[in-house]
């Protein structure tokens, strides 16, 4: 069996109009249950292939391989078809639930079109117990709710089918230092227990620490160095990396 979750071989891609590709000839692979940090400044492209990933944008050329599957050439109704299996949580968990639905019946949605047997309501709130939240979010509205307490209903969701690679994109970034730790722990506990993949998009070097076993440094749309994140972090080589680092507050 591969032993990778995700393969992306060769993977460009260059919106219409665009003078340069946003991500080119990007090679990457993610082992079952691990996590990868992509890093980067704004605008190196993180965003763009974690999109192109989750088939949210089709890609110029090359090839992205879930497990077996290649799917970088898959139509919508595809997508859907492995969408229990690969999840993705955004920068702006609000955005991303419908605002006229609650809490609850967004993630009994997800429970259903994901053909998950049982009680909706209660594995629906027993996914945001799992997360931190008590029952009484299941009635509550997105607006009702503080942005970190979205953001766990928002992980409460991605993992009702029990994915096997979430895809997180700036999950943290909107959230302050506190809320942030929180939730990167709670997205740890739950890499382990569920057995997961993470990929996890941060512009942050720092927050990679707490969080991924390896890690991608992006810049203007190439991958300029990957390695586990303790050498990234204390013996990086390129150049880039290095300014990232003191850039941060890592240490
Ligand atoms: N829909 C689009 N049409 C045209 N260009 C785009 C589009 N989306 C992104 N780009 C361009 O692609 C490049 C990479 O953008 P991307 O959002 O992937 O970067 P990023 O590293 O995620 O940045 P940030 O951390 O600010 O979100 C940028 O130059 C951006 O302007």
């Amino acid at each position: 069996m591969n032993k990778n979750i995700l393969t992306i071989k060769n993977l460009t891609k260059q919106f219409a109009g665009a003078k340069r590709p946003s991500i080119e000839n990007i090679n990457l692979s993610l082992d079952f249950g691990r996590c990868l940090g992509i890093v980067g400044e704004s605008g190196s492209g993180k965003s763009t292939l974690a999109r192109a990933i989750a088939g949210l944008i089709p890609v110029s050329s090359g090839e992205i391989y879930f497990e077996d599957k290649c799917i970088s050439k898959f139509n919508f109704s595809q997508y859907k078809k492995i969408y229990k299996d690969l999840q993705m949580i955004f920068q702006l968990p609000r955005e991303s639930f419908n605002p006229t639905r609650t809490l609850g019946n967004s993630i009994v949605l997800n429970l259903k079109n994901f053909g998950i047997a049982g009680s909706y309501k209660s594995n629906a709130i027993s996914l945001l117990n799992r997360c931190g939240l008590d029952a009484s979010f299941y009635d509550k509205y997105p607006n009702e709710v503080s942005g970190g307490e979205c953001q766990r209903a928002a992980i409460a969701r991605a993992i009702a089918g029990s994915p096997k690679l979430l895809i997180c994109d700036e999950a943290t970034s909107a959230l302050d230092m506190i809320v942030q730790k929180k939730i990167i722990a709670l997205l740890n506990s739950l890499k382990e227990e569920m057995g997961m993949a993470i990929l996890f998009i941060c512009h942050d070097i720092s927050l990679v620490h707490y969080m991924c076993d390896d890690v991608a440094v992006m810049k203007s749309g190439h991958i300029v160095e990957k390695n586990v994140a303790s050498q990234i972090i204390h013996k990086p080589k390129n150049e880039y990396t290095k300014a990232l680092i003191e850039a941060s507050n890592i240490y």
